[in-house]
């Protein structure tokens, strides 16, 4: 069942097109990954699937409701982890968990159950009567997921939630969202890490607001502008790196080379030999040390499909 779906969903500010025709389908209990550079339009796309912004064309729903028509019924069923999730730092765990549970009208009895299993769940127990001020970034993530679940929403829409945070506290939050989806919950996320991205079930790219890429990340990866016909991608570990980076970027059989970790990535002529490879870096005094294909990381795909659009 689809719980999101959009179709040729557009805003515009004064000329400006932010959003530019968004069509797109999000399944019941999937992690849908939507990713784009700064400014392409994510936020202004939760913004309007929220029912917090008006469209200036097309028509978006969520869980069957209009997203302009039934502003109400959207905000009562789906949470909203905003960028700048506003915690109140001079009040405490619990009583931040207590103000957004007021807000949906929660009665006593069920807010106080709610917030106690919430604690619980987040491992948020210790930090009940700690300030939100004093927490750490990770903890403060995780408090700002409880409030923004804390009326039990069949939809999240959290954006960046997990920005600025530590590996270890990104995948213990990770974890949680893992737990919910596996109950049902559908989750519309956005994110900059592109590890965060491989874990989600599928994913759009956006970029200056036009989608130009949605599907799994198999199928991004099959996308034709990633896998070019009579291409390879490679990985080359080679010394002095940068030295190598320097010669492959101005060879004629490579049609991309950036350096990933201790290697370079090139987009490589298919007949081109290994061996032709190795020559061409030791002539100028770099020592290869191993070819190997690889699939495209997900940044490959991203860097590929960005380039591919400026181009046209
Ligand atoms: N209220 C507004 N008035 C005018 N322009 C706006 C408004 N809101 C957003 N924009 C513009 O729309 C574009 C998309 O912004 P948006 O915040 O949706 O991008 P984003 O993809 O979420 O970026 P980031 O990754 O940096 O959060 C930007 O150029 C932004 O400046």
């Amino acid at each position: 069942m689809s719980v999101i779906e959009t179709h040729d969903l557009t805003k515009t500010f004064d000329t400006f097109k932010a959003v530019d025709g968004l069509t797109i389908e999000v399944k019941e209990g999937e992690i849908y990954g939507f990713l784009g550079p700064n400014g392409s339009g994510k936020t202004t796309v939760i913004k309007m699937l929220c029912g917090l912004l008006i469209p200036s064309g097309g028509k978006a729903s969520v869980l069957g409701f209009d997203t302009v028509k039934d502003g109400e019924a959207i905000r009562q069923n789906v949470g909203y982890m905003s960028q700048k999730f506003s915690l109140y730092e001079d009040l405490t765990v619990f009583e931040n968990m207590h103000f957004y549970g007021s807000i949906y009208g929660l009665i006593p009895d069920v807010l106080e159950k709610r917030i106690d299993f919430l604690l619980e769940k987040l491992n948020l127990v210790l930090y009940k009567e700690r300030l939100a001020g004093n927490l750490s970034g990770g903890w403060k993530q995780r408090l700002a997921f409880a409030c923004a679940i804390i009326h039990e929403p069949k939809v999240l829409f959290l954006d960046e939630p997990t920005a600025g945070i530590d590996p270890v506290a990104r995948r213990e939050l990770w974890d949680i969202f893992f737990e919910y989806a596996a109950n049902g919950i559908t989750f519309f996320v956005t994110t900059h890490y592109m590890d965060e991205a491989e874990r989600c079930g599928s994913l759009g790219y956006i970029y200056r607001g036009k989608l130009i890429a949605n599907g799994t990340l198999l199928e991004l990866r099959n996308h034709p502008s990633v896998k070019v016909d009579g291409y390879i991608r490679m990985e080359i570990n080679a010394t002095p790196i940068a030295k190598a980076l320097e010669i492959l970027k101005k060879c004629d059989f490579m049609q991309e080379a950036t350096i990933f970790g201790r290697g370079v990535h090139v987009l490589c002529q298919r007949e081109v030999k290994k061996e032709q490879i190795v020559a061409l870096l030791e002539k100028s005094g770099v020592v290869c040390e191993e070819i190997r294909e690889i699939e495209s990381s997900l940044e490959d795909v991203f860097v590929a499909l960005t380039k591919k659009e400026n181009e046209q």
